[in-house]
């Protein structure tokens, strides 16, 4: 991580409680995931081309939802009033001024309409995208969808890498369940089925399929992205299933640790979406080089996790600015270093394997 990073890591671990700490940092089984996600940015490096920079870098993307915005988004993640009393708003506030498009999740402990409101008071134009886990009940599916689209969320992420939970060594041994009392996943309220003001359960079903996408994307007209692809054969299936983004993702090493990392997948995934949605990643990205060679490798834009909530940890809204500048100052300079005067000159050709020699 670069030195801003590891030092709001470092006060987000003494100042949190280590049962939440450690539901944070870990992932499933022996971590091997998790692991792998940060090196295997550690095994690629960028060959920089010389004498065709540019003083002003051209960094902003278009995404669905998203128009001209930075190439690294706030991935989605749970619980943020356990890192910080001010929860998602902060992290609301921090994206909405540092220009990145925050995915708030269905796991907020803060209602998706409060965050979109927090988000717009820094920058009306500023974008929030819903994370979903299609529910089993398809009534309280659409439920949430609406619920997105009334908070005025520009876009939804379905994340499909969770049939089932993750087996968290550290929150088993830990005894990390849920919530605890006096926080709520703020979505879950007054659904369908649910009790009156209380909350649902989120549930996570091995039954979803192909077919449950497709009830999503006939029921809405926002742009869906499909979260946790790691097959080719699954983002083409996807695309096929109108979707207008592909997250290639592990979910962070937090669900199977049996699985590559991210962007490890990356490279496959983009040859078979063939440039018809744009392809994002997210899971070990640390650095503003991660950013690029993600980016050479035919990601439009990548998602953090972890660190945003090390900052929000840290030091709340400001922490969260910082993480998010940081990347992207790093990355403006690593194009830069690169000779490129923009995305699009992170070409393939830029990325070797460290140690391997280039041809
Ligand atoms: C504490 C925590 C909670 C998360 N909660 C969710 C979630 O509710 N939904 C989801 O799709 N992904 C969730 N994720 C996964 C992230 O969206 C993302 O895939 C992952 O964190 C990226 O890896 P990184 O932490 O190495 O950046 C969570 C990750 C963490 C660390
Ligand atoms: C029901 C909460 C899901 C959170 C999650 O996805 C994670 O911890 O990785």
């Amino acid at each position: 991580m670069t030195g801003v990073l590891t030092a709001l890591h470092d006060r987000a671990r003494e100042v949190l409680d280590p049962v939440f700490y450690d539901y944070v940092a870990g992932g499933a089984g022996g971590e091997r995931a998790l692991a792998d996600n940060e090196r295997a940015f550690d095994r690629l490096a960028l060959l920089p081309r010389v004498l065709r920079g540019s003083a002003v870098r051209d960094t902003a993307v278009r995404l669905p939802g998203a128009p001209a915005t930075a190439p690294v988004l706030v991935a989605p993640t749970a619980f943020h009033r356990l890192a910080h009393p001010d929860g998602e708003l902060a992290t609301a506030r921090a994206a909405a001024a540092a220009g990145v498009v925050l995915v708030t999740g269905l796991a907020a402990t803060t209602a998706v309409a409060e965050v979109v409101r927090a988000a717009r008071a820094v920058d009306p134009d500023a974008a929030v995208w819903f994370q979903l886990y299609l529910q089993p009940d398809p009534e309280v599916t659409e439920c949430l969808v609406r619920r997105a689209e009334r908070a005025g969320c520009t876009a939804l992420v379905v994340t499909a890498d969770s049939p089932v939970f993750g087996r968290r060594e550290r929150d088993l041994r830990n005894g990390f369940t849920d919530l605890p009392p006096g926080y709520a996943a703020e979505n879950m309220r007054d659904l369908p089925g649910g009790p009156p003001g209380g909350t649902r359960p989120i549930a996570m079903s091995p039954e979803l399929s192909w077919d449950d996408l497709a009830r999503l994307r006939a029921m809405t007209a926002l742009p869906v992205l499909l979260k946790g692809v790691l097959h080719p054969a699954d983002a083409r299936l996807a695309v096929a299933g109108g979707v207008d983004g592909v997250v290639v993702s592990n979910h962070g090493g937090r669900q199977f640790d049996a699985v590559p990392a991210a962007v490890d997948a990356l490279p496959a995934v983009v040859e078979a979406v063939a440039g018809r949605v744009p392809v994002l990643l997210d899971g070990g990205v640390r650095r503003g080089a991660d950013v690029a060679i993600a980016l050479a490798l035919g990601a439009t834009a990548v998602g953090v996790g972890r660190p945003v909530l090390w900052g929000l940890a840290a030091e709340g809204e400001r922490g969260v600015r910082r993480v998010l500048d940081t990347l992207l100052d790093e990355y403006d300079h690593a194009l830069a270093l690169c000779g490129a005067r923009g995305n699009a000159d992170l070409t393939g050709d830029l990325v070797v394997r460290r140690g391997a020699g280039v041809r």
